[in-house]
């Protein structure tokens, strides 16, 4: 009899209730499901005598451990793996048809260069936090074993791991992690065993006795043996036994798996604590961790934007424990999915790019705040490695791990811009790009001759377009000298000059500005006073107007997209 088969005739023998179109078998290999064997709806009742709750751990353990402890499910976890060298054990044909650590192959226990494909990811980027996590929280467990249980003979070996995991790298990580005997239950490797176990397979323990606390979780044999579909309708209740009802809504098609529901699952948590992902799914997101300042979120706050609450965060990988409704002091965490580009993502980063000019919400933050967001959205995309082969069921999932934040990525970013599209082609007359400078402008044209520049796309293969601005906005601040300029020649708006006195007053120019600005004025302005002394000979030409030109290009611009061009906005600017 294999261990399925023994299992299911234990639970059976202690009052389980099977429909009888119910049937276990392997469904791919180490990978165990059920089938219907008839067209007909499922019922699987477990009774509570072979539900695992805090209550064992407390007979293991006592009670004065429990009550010291504020962490019942660090104590249960430790229970988990004590069951497993425990021969006479009445969970034993349970705890012996358990997955191991191996097979539930989460990427904590994978080798080094399948780790490599997840690099990038949150996934891969929160891995070795999370993994530091649920080490302190064994060793947090390891502190509330009670003095007469008895620990195995490699006990303070196992503790070295605590001091000495830091400096392990991945191959040493890997070794320890999947060469550990689950005798020595008290290894880190079997807690994080435990952890898993929990993670893939508990279910909320109020179900069946309304006295748990809610988040207080439950082991439930036979009834976990049923993979996940998101499709899948099923109902989870309990009658007045205190007994876990499960049933399909419908019934299932003859050889068909019957599936159990694990809720809105994304593929990141599904692979960290399942070991799987699926290739459709709808329930996916992106992570996008801001980290923000404490004064700048109470003014993004203040203005009335809605951050995401501590609901939100129960699905990732990223920031799960010990995260309080309003902190976000570690970062704002928005989720992005296929369907949903968050509008309080865009809010923040059009927060995130106001100047002190600005004081409601303006066209450029808006211009800016979504270009900024676009740039962000883009590194994170560059990130993944698309090119995982799908020569292995592990790496079938990290492909559609990947391969779904690649889609849900792209499709934000398509989002963005077709915004910014929006936003571009309504405000049109507000916008000042180099191109029309250059078009408009036939003196300034004119004079970029002298520096070589025959035509607008010289300017860009040189990469001269910021100095361009600068010697522009000058001009335009310089505006009063060019008395004898034809109109139709030029163009130089006045409240760019008006603007510029302004700072050019308000500004104090520091040694570290004119030294930054030297080499620029140093390499144009001698060549060009001599060569176009009816622009750049009249007026100021200083080392201060430079300075003073890129503070201004700086607070009236935004910079657009992959080429990086810069925009001028023209709004109303509380200067
Ligand atoms: C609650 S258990 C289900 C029983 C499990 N298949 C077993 O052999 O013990 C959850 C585990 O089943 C597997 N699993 C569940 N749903 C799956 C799916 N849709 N595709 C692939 N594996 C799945 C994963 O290994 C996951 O960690």
């Amino acid at each position: 009899m294999d261990k399925i088969e023994r299992l299911i005739t234990w639970a059976k023998d202690h009052g389980a209730i099977l429909t009888s179109n119910v049937e276990f078998k392997e469904i791919s290999p180490n990978n165990y499901g059920s089938v219907s064997t008839s067209y007909d709806p499922v019922v699987i009742e477990i009774p509570r005598s072979l539900v695992i709750t805090s209550d064992q751990a407390v007979s293991l353990f006592g009670k004065e451990s429990f009550d010291k402890s504020t962490n019942r499910l660090a104590l249960l976890k430790l229970y988990l793996s004590h069951s497993r060298i425990d021969e006479s054990s009445f969970y034993k044909p349970y705890i012996d048809a358990l997955p191991s650590l191996e097979a539930i192959d989460s990427p904590y226990t994978w080798p080094p260069e399948d780790r490599a494909y997840i690099q990038g990811t949150n996934l891969g980027n929160s891995l070795n936090e999370n993994l530091a996590s649920i080490i302190e929280e064994w060793w947090y467990a390891l502190n509330l074993i009670p003095e007469g249980i008895t620990k195995p003979t490699e006990h303070f070996i196992n503790m070295k791991f605590y001091y000495e995991y830091k400096f392990y790298n991945d191959t040493d990580l890997y070794k320890y992690l999947n060469e550990t005997a689950t005798s020595n239950w008290t290894a880190f490797p079997n807690y994080l065993w435990s952890s898993l176990i929990f993670k893939s397979r508990a279910f909320p323990a109020y179900i069946i006795d309304k006295n748990f606390p809610k988040n207080e979780v439950m082991l439930l044999p036979v009834v976990d043996l049923l993979n996940h579909s998101p499709s899948a309708k099923v109902t989870w209740s309990s009658g007045g036994n205190e007994e876990f009802r499960f049933e399909t809504d419908e019934p299932v098609a003859k050889g068909c798996e019957i599936f159990n529901n694990y809720g809105l699952k994304g593929n990141e948590e599904l692979l960290l604590a399942y070991g799987f992902a699926l290739e459709e799914n709808n329930s996916d997101s992106v992570a996008l961790k801001i980290k923000v300042p404490k004064s700048m979120i109470e003014k993004i706050e203040a203005k009335g934007i809605k951050l995401p609450t501590i609901d939100d965060y129960t699905n990732s990988v990223l920031d799960k424990e010990g995260k309080t409704e309003s902190s976000h002091e570690h970062g704002i965490l928005f989720f992005i999915t296929l369907t949903n580009f968050p509008e309080n993502l865009k809010q923040v980063f059009e927060m995130l790019v106001q100047n002190s000019w600005e004081k409601g919400l303006t066209l450029r933050m808006k211009l800016a705040g979504l270009n900024h967001l676009r740039a962000a959205l883009e590194v994170k995309r560059k990130m993944l490695q698309l090119n995982v082969p799908a020569d292995s069921t592990r790496r079938k999932y990290i492909k559609s791990y990947i391969t779904s934040q690649d889609k849900i990525l792209s499709s934000a970013i398509t989002c963005i811009k077709r915004q910014e599209k929006e936003l571009l082609s309504q405000f049109k007359t507000h916008l000042i790009t180099l191109k029309n400078v250059y078009k408009k402008d036939k003196r300034f044209q004119q004079s970029l001759l002298f520096l070589g520049f025959n035509d607008f796309e010289t300017i860009l293969e040189s990469e001269f377009q910021d100095q361009c601005w600068l010697l522009w906005l000058i001009r335009c601040y310089n505006k009063s000298s060019y008395t004898k300029e034809p109109e139709e020649d030029n163009y130089l708006p006045d409240w760019i000059q008006n603007l510029f006195r302004q700072l050019r007053r308000d500004t104090e120019i520091t040694t570290q500005d004119v030294l930054n600005f030297k080499p620029i004025h140093d390499n144009l302005v001698p060549q060009l006073i001599s060569s176009v002394p009816e622009i750049y000979g009249v007026g100021d030409w200083s080392i201060g107007e430079f300075v003073i030109a890129a503070k201004l290009l700086d607070r009236i611009s935004f910079v657009r997209g992959k080429d990086q061009e810069c925009i001028i906005v023209e709004q109303e600017y509380q200067t």
